[in-house]
């Protein structure tokens, strides 16, 4: 059994309690997928669809909360078909419910960012396998491809920093990549929002695994001491600490995420 703090205990026993009223929140990538290099190239782990789908019959809400575009997780993760489910993309921006996507139009920043983006690389001699995902509302410049990638992360920081700076958006740092998006959303917002559509929950229950999650657990806490339980639980990995250090539960990566969702239920 995975050691849990005493107050994640309670938190778990409120859940079981009253499931038709408990809120569960997913982040994707190093979640509910395993991380890979390619990020076109992201599934969600074997099994996650069924324990999602199981999840959202039983309990009062379940969304993924994702730095991905909305429609990517959806399809990558093969979760189209589950009802209740929703997605919400782009840490709230997007939103994805009953097979109906809502998308807003990017500021004019990301525009100016995309064009520039090429030349920051050149400037700061970034080696050739950085590259940037382009996600519409934001363009995310990874180095997890590069032979030293924290070194070529570290060198892009403060010239990515400016940039955002001069565009009017917000970086946003994760595992091996700096993602450039339109500021005044995060993780933490978009559950405060979800969990607003659904009424006062008996218990919130959120999963993540990377420093965009962060926003997401400082919800949790607020809700933890308005007497709410909270359960967080870290995805746990070598190359995030931060999360693990606030979590009730470390669970050992997407396998380990899974396992942990099969269990929640009896
Ligand atoms: O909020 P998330 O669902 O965790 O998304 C955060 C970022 O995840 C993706 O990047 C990460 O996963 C990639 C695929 O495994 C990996 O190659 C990369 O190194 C990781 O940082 C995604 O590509 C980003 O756009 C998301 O912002």
């Amino acid at each position: 059994m995975t050691s849990v703090t005493s107050v994640g205990a309670d938190g778990l026993d409120a859940l079981r309690s009253h499931p038709s009223t408990a809120v569960l929140g997913l982040d994707f990538d190093g979640t509910l997928a395993p991380i890979v290099d390619d990020p076109a190239a992201a599934r969600a782990q074997p099994g996650a669809a069924d324990a999602l789908a199981r999840l959202a019959s039983r309990l009062g809400g379940v969304a993924v909360i994702t730095g991905r575009p909305a429609g990517f997780v959806v399809e990558q993760g093969g979760f189209g078909g589950i009802d209740g489910l929703v997605v919400l993309g782009q840490y709230g921006r997007e939103r994805w419910e009953s097979g109906t996507l809502t998308v807003p139009e990017p500021p004019p920043g990301v525009a100016e960012a995309r064009a520039k983006i090429p030349g920051v690389l050149a400037a700061s001699g970034a080696p050739p396998e950085v590259f940037v995902e382009d996600k519409g509302l934001a363009l995310a410049v990874h180095t997890r491809r590069c032979a030293e990638p924290q070194v070529a992360l570290d060198r892009l920081r403060s010239l990515l920093a400016a940039l955002a700076e001069r565009t009017g958006l917000a970086v946003e740092p994760g595992r091996f990549v700096l993602e450039l998006r339109p500021p005044g959303m995060d993780k933490g917002a978009a559950l405060r929002g979800f969990l607003a559509e659904r009424g006062d929950p008996s218990a919130v229950l959120f999963a993540g695994d990377d420093l965009g999650d962060l926003a997401a657990f400082d919800a949790l806490d607020e809700l933890r001491d308005a007497g709410v339980p909270v359960v967080k639980v870290c995805s746990g990995s070598a190359e995030v600490t931060e999360l693990a250090a606030r979590a009730d539960v470390v669970v050992d990566g997407p396998p380990g995420v899974v396992a942990f969702l099969d269990a929640l239920l009896p």
